[in-house]
């Protein structure tokens, strides 16, 4: 008998306990951020319906299907909008360019309008703009507590310290860096051609050329582990995306156990690696800093200057910042170069016009730093190819207070997802030429013709935007200016056009071309 009434007691017990873990879980996930939804869409917000636990990323698979189906003919079009987020364009036509969508159980606000965009950000301040939660676990294993990830007073904090290094006088510096890179794989390619294969799959010899760089230049690729850190954070950015693909969806990471656990292995082997050289570069610290992003910031945090006025990055702090350049520095300048590669491959009247500009200012001898702000065609460029190939085609946003926008509120906590391929290929926006390689639209002017100053993000905005820009800029100078010397090229037969999302905007099979000597 009082064996039953155990039984009894115990099963109610866990009844209780199940009934409860159970509703927490629905509550978490689907009334609360309901609930928030509710909120948004009073201001006349409308989307796409959700369905409990995928939200719209069924929906959005589908129609990714439908449009990306392959064809028999492979037409190289610019229009890629349609390509690579195919759900936007659609829903855009039904809900507008403002909108609610769901990654999951998470919604977002979906914004593909500039004019909303500089209402929303003119209310508040850089450091009151927070990143989603539902990012922040997927993506410390890559940067941390680094930059890009900080909110609030650790960012102002962070950022203070950081832009200085920057500043043209330490970037000059870096540039010899560069050089030695880019020419390493430019005898490579002589090798190749001399051997008689003149196809080359340039964004593999870019990324990677891009990757040493941005290894050399921020922490020193010299020192004896710098090759093997930057293979792995390769490895680990590769698994990070593939656990990636279910984000907002409970339970998600667990269906990708295997890859989680094998980039959380990576990161911590990564860790160990950056501690050990900020520990060793920190004992032999001169006078004379060594000059990558590193070696200043250390020079920063031992002088004495600011002692007592600001707090010092700490080194575990200087570790993520360091993964942080590598993250948001190396893919997104490689992909420029390599999107600008296939275009000069498409348009050599373009190859020709830089290559004619080069000879104008360096004279054919060496380019030196101060002559990269008199190729202004090959800014021209740069900026088409940012607005039409962007690589980094959407920044997220969390509103960390209620934002007005008219009479609207956006209230805090809300997701906010900004489609920066959109605007960049918004007819309204760019006119009738929108899908056209013109880089003459930047000729005297910086947003490229487009009719609204926010219409043109390739770097960002307000007080988040990219600290790396004069970097990039200088990096994509500086190769493609070594690269159009010696080389001229066009685009191989076996070249197939399918742009991807995969974090940035990627080719899907590489980018073949036959290159020759000029
Ligand atoms: C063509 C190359 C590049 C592009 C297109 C690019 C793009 C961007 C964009 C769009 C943002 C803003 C993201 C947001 O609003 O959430 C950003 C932020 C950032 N970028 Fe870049 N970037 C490039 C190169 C670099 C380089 C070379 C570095 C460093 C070595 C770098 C470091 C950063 C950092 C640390 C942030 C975070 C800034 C903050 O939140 O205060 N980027 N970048």
């Amino acid at each position: 008998m009082v064996f039953v009434q155990f039984f009894q007691i115990f099963f109610l017990t866990m009844g209780v306990f199940f009934f409860f873990v159970l509703s927490s879980f629905i509550s978490l996930w689907w009334f609360s951020p309901t609930r928030a939804c509710q909120k948004i869409k009073r201001n006349g917000f409308t989307g796409p319906p959700p369905t409990f636990p995928l939200g719209n990323i069924s929906d959005m698979k589908k129609i990714s299907k439908v449009a990306n189906s392959p064809s028999e003919n492979m037409i190289i079009t610019h229009d890629i909008h349609s390509i690579v987020f195919p759900y936007f364009e659609r829903w855009q036509k039904s809900y507008g360019k403002v909108f609610i969508y769901w990654l999951g159980t998470e919604p977002f606000l979906y914004i593909g309008e500039p004019e909303f965009l500089k209402q929303m950000a003119s209310g508040i301040m850089g450091k009151s703009w927070g990143k989603p939660n539902v990012f922040k676990h997927d993506r410390n294993p890559m940067f941390g507590k680094g930059l890009v990830m900080l909110e609030n007073e650790d960012w102002t904090h962070h950022r203070h310290v950081i832009t200085p290094a920057f500043a043209p006088a330490n970037l000059k510096a870096m540039m010899s860096l560069m050089v030695e890179s880019t020419n390493n794989m430019l005898d490579q390619w002589s090798r190749l051609i001399a051997s008689g294969e003149p196809e080359i799959d340039i964004e593999k010899e870019i990324i990677s050329t891009a990757a040493e760089i941005i290894a050399k230049t921020s922490f020193g690729m010299d020192s004896k582990n710098g090759r093997d850190v930057f293979e792995k954070l390769r490895a680990m950015q590769v698994l990070l995306f593939q656990s990636n693909r279910l984000v907002g969806v409970p339970f998600s990471k667990f269906m990708y156990l295997k890859k989680t656990l094998e980039s959380r292995r990576l990161g911590k082997e990564i860790d160990e690696i950056l501690l050990s050289i900020i520990t060793s570069r920190q004992a032999s610290l001169t006078n004379e800093p060594q000059k990558d992003l590193l070696g200043l910031l250390l020079a920063e945090k031992n002088a004495d200057s600011d002692v007592g006025t600001a707090k010092k990055l700490t080194t575990h702090e200087l570790v993520d910042e360091c993964k942080t350049f590598f993250f948001a520095g190396h893919e997104t300048t490689a992909l420029t170069v390599i999107w600008t590669l296939l275009l000069l491959a498409l348009y050599p009247e373009w190859q020709r016009q830089l290559r004619e500009e080069i000879k104008e200012v360096t004279g054919d001898g060496p380019l030196d730093y101060n002559m990269l702000a008199r190729l202004k065609k090959m800014g021209w460029v740069m900026n088409e190819v940012l607005r039409l190939y962007s690589p980094a085609p959407n920044a997220q946003r969390q509103a960390k207070e209620d934002i007005r926008v008219g009479d609207k509120i956006i209230p805090c906590g809300t997701n906010i997802w900004i489609d920066v391929v959109g605007m960049h290929h918004d007819p309204v926006l760019w006119g009738d030429n929108v899908y056209d390689f013109k880089p003459e639209r930047f000729k005297d002017n910086l947003h490229g013709g487009c009719n609204h100053k926010m219409g043109f993000l390739p770097f960002g905005f307000g007080g988040r935007m990219c600290v790396g820009r004069n970097l990039s800029m200088m990096e994509y100078k500086t190769v493609l200016t070594l690269i159009l010397t010696k080389f001229s090229f066009s685009v191989s037969p076996n070249y197939n056009h399918s742009p991807v999302i995969m974090l940035s905007l990627r080719p899907s099979h590489g980018v073949p071309l036959i290159v020759q000597h000029t």
